[in-house]
């Protein structure tokens, strides 16, 4: 994999070796005012569709999905509310810009309002952004975001429980587009692998595998490491769910040949869409951590390689987004 860090995406190499006319058959043109927001943010917007044949009796239900990926803005080290707080504005442009593009749905990635700091295996300052998942500051953000664009948010938090002493969870919270709470799921596989070390903060989760009726579609979310279960994507399948989101966090070595796959083969095997989102950029912390792999102590985690990807029940998938940047990819679905 060394030499493939320094491509930017694979789609770039695709581009630059295979005619035009035979790449990206199904690109979808985006408003005119989504390009200019997108640009002015230095975001990468991209749009694709996955048509479908059309009916006689049935009407299309046409869904468009955004999926969001992005870099922290501040140092780990700088004042926690200051990092939130820009991390918040950075997804609120994004947001605007997906209203723009006319998205139903949008999913950022997973714990997106904070560093990944679980890596540290340290308590403090990490858990401090933990929140409570109707009424804390990402959600209530968020809840006037979804009002006001008519779009349901799926947001990735980490979660305290006030109500079940302070513990922790990694929660996955879903807005209606009213703006109202319609439910969270909690992360059911927990990795203990590389910088991973998240087994420190939460346990397994103890939601099952719910299945979401929005006004777009059911949804369910298999959040990052779930998505090297099969069984764990087949019972949302089960469940009932036509979209099921897997917002993530991972690295280069550890998982990226098996990016590609995942995702792609879970919306073949249970015949939904699937929407994979990944981090970019490399977080560097205040203290040296180790994980127990014989590496030597370091500060930083990453990089995050993004290429967020959506995939259709046909095999069918969207190029990734870039490796590096970051990006809001716009999907519309049948
Ligand atoms: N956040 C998280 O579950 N990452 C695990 C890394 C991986 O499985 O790719």
């Amino acid at each position: 994999m060394s030499e493939s860090k320094k491509i930017n995406s694979v789609e770039e190499v695709l581009e630059k070796y295979i005619p035009k006319d035979e790449l990206h058959k199904h690109t979808l043109e985006l408003p005119a005012e989504s390009k200019k927001l997108a640009e002015e943010i230095n975001l990468e917007l991209k749009g694709y569709s996955f048509p479908a044949a059309q009916e006689e009796l049935r009407k299309p239900r046409i869904v468009r999905i955004g999926a969001i990926q992005n870099s922290i803005v501040l140092p780990t080290t700088d004042p926690l509310d200051k990092q939130r707080d820009a991390i918040h504005q950075k997804i609120s442009d994004i947001i605007k810009v997906a209203s723009a593009a006319n998205v139903n749905i949008v999913c950022m990635q997973e714990c997106w309002t904070m560093p990944f700091g679980f890596c540290t295996r340290e308590k403090y300052p990490w858990c401090e952004f933990a929140e409570d998942a109707q009424t804390g500051p990402t959600i209530s953000l968020l809840k006037k975001l979804a009002k006001a664009y008519n779009m349901v948010i799926v947001s990735s938090i980490l979660e305290r429980d006030s109500n079940h002493g302070d513990t922790i969870w990694n929660t996955t919270v879903v807005i209606s587009n009213r703006g109202k709470y319609l439910g969270k799921h909690r992360k059911n596989h927990i990795p203990r692998v590389g910088d991973f070390n998240e087994s420190t903060y939460y346990h397994e989760g103890n939601t099952g595998h719910p299945v979401f009726e929005t006004d777009f579609g059911k949804i369910a979310i298999n959040i990052c490491y779930g998505r090297h279960h099969p069984q764990n994507w087949m019972m949302f399948g089960l469940n009932g769910a036509e979209i099921v989101f897997n917002p993530s966090a991972t690295e280069g070595d550890l998982s990226e040949h098996l990016w590609g796959i995942e995702a792609r083969n879970a919306a073949v095997a249970n015949s939904y869409f699937t929407v994979a989102i990944n981090r970019v950029g490399t977080e560097v912390y205040k203290n040296d951590f180790t994980s127990g792999n014989g590496k030597p102590a370091h500060k930083d985690f990453g990089p995050f390689y993004g290429s967020s990807y959506v995939a259709a029940p046909n095999g069918h998938r969207t190029p990734g987004l870039s490796r590096n940047s970051d990006g809001l990819l716009v999907t519309e679905v049948d």
